[in-house]
């Protein structure tokens, strides 16, 4: 399977997310964080926003990481203007192409949606950068104007087309079906840019992997509009382990990317979020904790090792004797089994109470607890 180039947009799409903003320390510490970890293309920033934001994306694109750098503006005059200042390899002028978009929005039709490709793509090019038209709605736009917008674009000079799926429509058969289509009809580049209103976002851009995308978008914790964008950590894991495909992205470096943004976005990781969330390798139940012990492969399918992480087992509610007997031992106590379902009953009954399981010095407590118990009811 042909590879394909991410194009992380953490720090545009990821930064759009309701209620975060990044301070220009933290986006440079992102980029950096990004570049080393091996993402090949940073989309880093909107210099239409003005000079503070202008500003910090020139820091950025002065960093001369090894990464490629893309800005996001409107195809009008003066965003590819400011665009073209900031010195990044990329811009990605976005166009409206759905028809909801187009009248309601713009309130403009289809041809001038095709004239103002014409008309300002070589513009960009005359300032020597590379340019992306970005397919703003292109999931709810009209198939056959879609390939007429791609034409346009690749006779006009664009060296990609994005194929956003802006309100999370798709899901992975049709995103497979519509980008087989475009690279059935054109040859542009095709990025995909996927949403995650229907929880599809990472399912969909691997989809479009698989129906010839030559770049896709994410971002780190799946940070984005509203429910947010494809996951950079899902995608480069999921791409990895079911298609062999390596993206240049060192998984080891997914965890820390993870920490820096969660801590710079102020939105904490979900511990069940894949990949990257501090319970995603961390068992409880007694019958998943005896197999794992006996061998891992019963209930792993991604080595934690991959990711710098390491299993974890906790005592808990579904917790099996096994397991009870194995933490007892390690703090130097044989128990027998009559023991063992002593404890594991005021095991369970604390992580009811305490919603959480018990820590090493809680777990002795427990364990003297429910000694004298048995104790005191034998004397009796
Ligand atoms: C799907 C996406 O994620 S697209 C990216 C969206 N990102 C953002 O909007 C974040 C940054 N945005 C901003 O800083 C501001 O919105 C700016 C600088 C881009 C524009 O600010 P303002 O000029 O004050 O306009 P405002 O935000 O109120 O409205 C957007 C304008 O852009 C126009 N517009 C939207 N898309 C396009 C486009 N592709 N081409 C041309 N004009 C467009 C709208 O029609 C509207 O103009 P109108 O009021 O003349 O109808
Ligand atoms: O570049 C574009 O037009 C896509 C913008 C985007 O973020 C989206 O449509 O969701």
């Amino acid at each position: 399977m042909a590879s394909v180039t991410i194009n992380d947009t953490t720090l545009r799409d990821g930064e759009q997310t309701a209620g975060v903003a990044f301070t220009a320390d933290e986006k440079l510490r992102i980029a950096r964080g990004l570049a080393e970890a091996g993402v090949p293309e940073l989309e880093i920033g909107i210099p239409p926003m003005g000079p503070a934001e202008q500003e910090v994306i020139r820091a950025i694109v002065a960093e001369r990481l090894p990464a490629r750098t893309m800005v996001w503006g409107r195809l009008c005059e003066a965003d590819l203007g400011c665009c073209a200042a900031t010195g990044a390899d990329l811009l990605n002028l976005s166009i409206p192409v759905s028809d909801i978009q187009i009248g309601h929005k713009l309130r403009r039709d289809r041809d001038w949606v095709l004239n103002t490709i014409r008309a300002l793509v070589p513009r960009a090019l005359e300032r020597g950068a590379e340019v992306c038209l970005g397919g703003e709605d292109g999931s709810r736009a009209d198939a056959e104007f879609l390939f007429q917008v791609l034409e346009t674009a690749q006779r006009a000079g664009a060296r990609r087309f994005r194929f956003a799926d802006t309100t999370g429509v798709l899901d992975p058969f049709s995103t497979y079906e519509r980008v087989v289509a475009l690279r059935a009809r054109s040859d542009l580049e095709i990025e995909m840019h996927a949403h995650d209103d229907l929880g599809l976002a990472t399912a969909n851009t691997l989809a479009a992997v698989r129906g010839g995308a030559t770049h896709i978008n994410t971002t780190v914790n799946g940070l984005g509009e509203r429910a947010g964008n494809a996951a950079l950590e899902e995608s480069v894991v999921a791409l990895r382990t079911l298609y062999g495909i390596v993206t240049g992205v060192r998984p080891d470096r997914l965890q820390p990317l993870s920490d820096l943004v969660a801590q710079a976005s102020g939105r904490p990781v979900a511990a069940n979020k894949s990949i990257v969330g501090s319970g995603v390798f961390t068992h409880e139940a007694g019958i998943h904790v005896d197999g794992l012990f006996k061998h891992p492969a019963t209930y792993q399918s991604l080595d934690p090792a991959l990711l710098g992480r390491r299993h974890a087992v906790v005592l808990g509610k579904h917790s099996g004797t096994g397991a009870l007997m194995r933490a007892c031992r390690e703090l130097g106590t044989e128990l027998d089994a009559a023991q063992a379902e002593r404890l594991l009953t005021a095991v369970r009954d604390f992580a009811v109470r305490y919603k959480r399981p018990p820590e090493t010095d809680e777990l002795r407590l427990l364990h003297l607890d429910a000694s004298n118990t048995a104790a005191v009811a034998r004397l009796n």
